[in-house]
């Protein structure tokens, strides 16, 4: 018997907890700090807040946070570490994942994505729906590569950064840290920290 505990009872979370299920968790629960107001997400219960799954790591044979927040779900992702909870990958499977690639704890890749040979995945991305990691990428801890977003072949991501929905970022480009890519954006040349950018080509605002 698998037992899964989700940190964050968020509308990603049932995306997490459901392709969890399909890849051969037996039972997923979650915790969020909104319980006891918030008792289930979905088709699962909520069980407690984070101190209460701090305490109760011993149950579980992984955990994961599904916070869409970059920043915060790092920190969380920190704070569990330091409880020595058993941090895991969940890969729905549908989706490719090379053999290849290099995938770090706390990550998550959703149905029908492709991530490609040579590609380096840090904690705590979000690999959404149907998006694409090309080969030879390099995402720092924290990014989220937004549902049929695609990244060209080595593409770098700094830490925390958001690849909005349906974006394609051209091969070899560089985006800093805690930058946010809009949705639809075609970037064509580096980007540096911090910045929001969006259009065709994408421009920081
Ligand atoms: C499973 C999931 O749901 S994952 C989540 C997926 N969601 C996303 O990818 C959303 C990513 N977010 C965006 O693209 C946002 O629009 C941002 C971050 C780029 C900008 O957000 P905000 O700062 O709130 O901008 P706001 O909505 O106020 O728009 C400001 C202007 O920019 C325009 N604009 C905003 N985003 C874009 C975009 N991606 N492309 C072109 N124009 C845009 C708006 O139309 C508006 O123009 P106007 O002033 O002429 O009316």
């Amino acid at each position: 018997m698998k037992r899964l505990a989700i940190l964050g009872a968020s509308g990603h979370g049932k995306v997490v907890a459901d392709a969890a299920e399909l890849s051969g968790w037996d039972e997923v629960v979650f915790y969020d700090d909104a319980w006891p107001v918030i008792e289930t997400n979905g088709n699962w219960p909520v069980q407690g807040g984070s101190r209460e799954l701090i305490e109760s790591l011993g149950r579980y044979d992984g955990v994961v946070v599904a916070i869409g927040d970059s920043t915060v779900r790092l920190e969380k992702l920190t704070e569990l570490e330091a409880g020595n909870a058993s941090l895991v990958v969940i890969i729905h499977p549908s989706a490719q994942v090379s053999r290849y690639a290099r995938v770090s704890p706390g990550t998550v890749i959703f149905a029908n994505s492709a991530v490609n040979a040579g590609a380096e995945l840090g904690k705590g991305c979000i690999i959404n729906t149907g998006s694409v990691v090309e080969h030879d990428c390099r995402l720092a801890d924290g990014v989220h590569v937004s549902p049929n977003a695609a990244l060209a072949g080595g593409v770098v991501v700094g830490r925390a950064s958001w690849i909005g929905i349906g974006a394609a970022v051209k091969q070899l480009v560089s985006i800093g840290d805690g930058v946010v890519v809009g949705m639809g954006a075609v970037v064509t040349r580096n980007l540096s920290d911090g910045v929001v950018a969006f259009g065709n080509p994408a421009r920081p605002t």
